[in-house]
């Protein structure tokens, strides 16, 4: 197994920390600037990879969105894509792949069982069929105890902070990686089978705090800025379950085939288009938010935006399905009230958003250039297609501050 080494330039990190310390309790500097270990040849991975796929036995792998066929060899596994013959991620990242492809599979079949279905999927419909220890659990709990279990299973990881959890668990000291978790986005939504998501995301191991109390290293390890992401990646779970993902060299969505169990690549190289024609957001919310943004609304759905064409609405409500149809097609998903989470959410999104040629901003910050400064920080959140957030951006005013409990 590759051991567990430390990169210290800084070439994915080129604004690090650009925002000042609010939180005088945290002692920032003990999180070195330093980027990812991976990939050492980002630059040169997709060509090397394209290339020897096309000499090989095979050459149709990357047209598979277009030509489905009987060769299974034209549909690469992550495992496949992201091992010794593919990218050449590391062995230790490709067995905690492994452990992670099994935990989405659990969930996804999870979120799809009529078991579920008739318990009552949630914490809401389940109150009413069970009580004490026969009270099953909701679903966003019963996922965060299977990516658990996995991630303790890998022998990769040494620590995990989860949205469902106060504090980061502390899993095993050698363990090369800190992964952080949405377990299941989108569960309000859940006993109406609209799509979910989990959301993750994953750094080194910051070996220099190694010699810390096991609270604050986890802690610390948890917090560092999502520049310094060396993978993240969610899964759909929709009509059909997609782990869309990128090692730090573009972002590749690998689609469930349910008869072998196995991720299979479906759409190498994603590139978000550069703008798109639909924008998603709640917009019941309208009333509470700032006059930019309210303008920059108004302004591209009557089409007198930078693009001369009326913008559509869509939204889910549910993140990970959200960001997916903007990744497809471009636009902007939005939410502008402090509700989503920047460990979870915002960095592993942003990573991709950017991997795929997108953006992420809080509106006016990249979203990998901020801090964090908390486990559970709130911020706002705008992703999507390079021009459409800077348009956005040029509004200012673009962040909700009034932000009032809303029960749906
Ligand atoms: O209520 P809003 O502002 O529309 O927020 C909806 C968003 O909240 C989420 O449901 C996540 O919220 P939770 O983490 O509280 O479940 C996202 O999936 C969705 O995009």
């Amino acid at each position: 197994m590759q051991s567990h080494t430390v990169i210290t330039s800084n070439l994915h990190n080129p604004n690090p920390n650009p925002n000042p310390n609010p939180n005088p309790n945290l002692n920032l500097n003990l999180i070195p600037n330093f980027s990812p270990k991976f990939p050492p040849n980002a630059l040169r991975f997709r060509r090397e990879f394209f290339t020897r796929r096309r000499s090989t036995s095979m050459t149709s792998s990357f047209k598979i969105n277009s030509k489905m066929d009987n060769n299974r060899d034209a549909f690469p596994t992550i495992t496949q894509f992201a091992g010794k013959e593919g990218a050449d991620v590391g062995d230790d990242l490709v067995v905690l792949y492994g452990h992670l492809e099994y935990a989405f599979k659990r969930i996804a079949a999870l979120v799809a069982s009529p078991v579920n279905s008739s318990l009552g999927k949630s914490s809401g419909g389940a109150e009413d069929v069970g009580s004490g220890r026969d009270k099953p659990k909701p679903l966003d709990i019963v996922s965060n105890e299977i990516i658990l279990s996995c991630l303790r299973h890998s022998g990769k990881v040494a620590v995990m902070a989860s949205e469902e959890d106060d504090a980061p668990v502390w899993i095993t000291d050698d363990g090369p990686f800190v992964v952080v978790t949405d377990p299941l986005d989108g569960s309000r939504n859940i006993d109406a089978s609209i799509p979910t998501g989990t959301i993750f995301g994953i750094y080194n191991r910051l070996i220099e705090l190694d010699g810390l109390p096991v609270e604050e290293k986890a802690l610390l390890n948890s917090l560092q800025s999502g520049g310094r992401l060396i993978a993240a990646g969610y899964v759909l779970y929709s009509s059909a379950t997609i782990l869309c993902t990128s090692f730090g060299s573009s972002a590749h969505a690998f689609t469930l085939d349910h008869s072998t169990g196995d991720f299979v690549l479906t759409h190498p190289n994603i590139k978000i288009p550069p703008r798109g024609q639909i924008y998603s957001v709640n917009d019941a919310r309208y009333f509470d938010w700032p006059e930019g943004l309210r303008r920059y609304i108004d302004t591209i759905r009557q089409g007198k935006g930078k693009f001369p064409k009326k913008y559509s609405a869509r939204y889910i409500c549910s993140l990970v399905a959200d960001f997916h149809r903007t990744l497809m097609y471009g636009g902007v998903a939005m939410n502008p009230r402090d509700h989503l989470r920047l460990v979870y959410e915002a960095n592993p999104l942003s990573f991709l958003a950017e991997q795929a040629g997108g953006k992420g901003s809080d509106g006016k910050h990249r979203i990998l250039s901020i801090q964090p400064v908390k486990l559970h920080q709130r911020l706002p959140l705008f992703l999507g297609s390079p021009d459409d957030i800077d348009e956005l951006e040029s509004y200012g005013d673009v962040q909700q501050t009034v932000n009032p409990g809303y029960d749906v």
